[in-house]
């Protein structure tokens, strides 16, 4: 079970959250400047020309906005939005399905789109490329194929791991936007934002202390930001101080570049036990009994952001930076 008060996947908690949260329209949107501008364009265009968008694909870490900006191109297309996920369609019939039932210009999300079966991705290859459908109508000798018409329509694509799309699928995708983690000040707004929505007094340099904490991302900050009103209710007389947002943020141990216990393990574990690396991924994984793939996705994608591990051929490494915020001596160069 993934509870770490900074993971970036969604929880139970975020849902309420990150709905009255969620930024509706690009403006709304912060950060990820050059993604924002080359949208704001391609959808322009689209509405001048009177045309569906063409396909987008979205992918970066969780918890960075493809959700919402998902549901902001609809927005700003003025489109109806359909939303399904690469594992809850099981056959091609079930896409089909959904394809028939978009209107011209619609949006279709498929979240984690690198996780649909080969059968119901072959089915979105015409789809995609002539808004068409091939159905197959019969069986054995007689059998025969109708193509049958679908409105034209945009589908947004969404994943953390863009590397398992097959490469036909991501060559049908007109836009391919890679999300970045944000900088502190852009969280910072995020942070005050929220805290606007909440209705919570946030002063000085408080927001910039959840912001540093936040892993660049949204998602974390607004949850760290929800924790912390908590502690200044009880604590205090509801404002978020600087002392307050230190003080709560100490109390739920996150350091003060958000890393907590799995990453002290895992750099620790990597420095005494592996003299620092380079240490394979499946290596790590298992000393810290962690799955490779939560730890590629999840907890890695930050702590290289950050300069405190790098990716070699021969495995990962922990550099001089996490040494010294780690207060360890570094080891004898090796
Ligand atoms: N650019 C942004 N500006 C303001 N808030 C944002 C932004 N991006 C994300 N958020 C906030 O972070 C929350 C999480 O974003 P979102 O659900 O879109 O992430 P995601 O990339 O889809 O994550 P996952 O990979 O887990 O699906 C949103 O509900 C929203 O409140
Ligand atoms: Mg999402």
């Amino acid at each position: 079970m993934d509870d770490r008060i900074i993971s970036a996947n969604l929880m139970m908690e975020d849902q309420a959250v990150e709905l009255s949260l969620r930024p509706r329209y690009l403006n709304e949107y912060i950060g990820q400047n050059q993604v924002k501008e080359n949208l704001k364009i391609y959808i322009e265009a689209a509405k001048m020309r009177n045309e569906a968008l063409d396909h987008v694909l979205l992918y970066g870490p969780p918890g960075l906005g493809k959700t919402t900006l998902a549901n902001i191109i609809a927005n700003e297309l003025g489109v109806n939005l359909r939303t399904t996920s690469g594992p809850a369609i099981e056959r091609p019939g079930d896409l089909a399905a959904l394809l028939t039932n978009l209107q011209e210009g619609d949006v279709l999300f498929i979240d984690e789109i690198h996780r649909l079966h080969r059968t119901v991705e072959e089915v979105l290859y015409p789809a995609m490329e002539d808004f068409a459908l091939d159905i197959m109508i019969g069986k054995g000798p007689s059998a025969r194929s109708v193509r049958l018409d679908l409105p034209p329509f945009t589908l947004i694509g969404a994943t953390t791991r863009a590397g398992l799309l097959s490469a036909p699928l991501r060559d049908r995708f007109g836009v391919v936007s890679r999300l970045e983690f944000y900088n502190v000040d852009e969280l910072s707004y995020i942070v005050s934002r929220g805290a606007d929505i909440f209705g919570i007094e946030i002063v000085g340099d408080a927001a910039e202390e959840i912001a540093l904490r936040s892993r660049g991302t949204p998602r974390i900050a607004n949850r760290l930001l929800k924790r912390v009103r908590d502690y200044a209710q009880v604590r205090g007389d509801g404002m978020i101080t600087p002392k307050i947002a230190e003080e709560s943020l100490k109390m739920l141990q996150v350091d003060p570049r958000g890393l907590d216990q799995i990453d002290y393990k895992m750099l620790t574990s990597m420095i005494t036990s592996f003299k620092g690396g380079p240490v394979g991924l499946d290596t790590i994984a298992a000393t810290i009994g962690e799955e490779s793939q939560t730890i590629e996705d999840v907890y890695e994608p930050y702590l290289l952001q950050i300069g405190f591990l790098q990716r070699t051929p021969r495995g990962r490494i922990v550099t001089a930076a996490a040494y010294q915020h780690l207060g360890l001596p570094m080891p004898d160069p090796r």
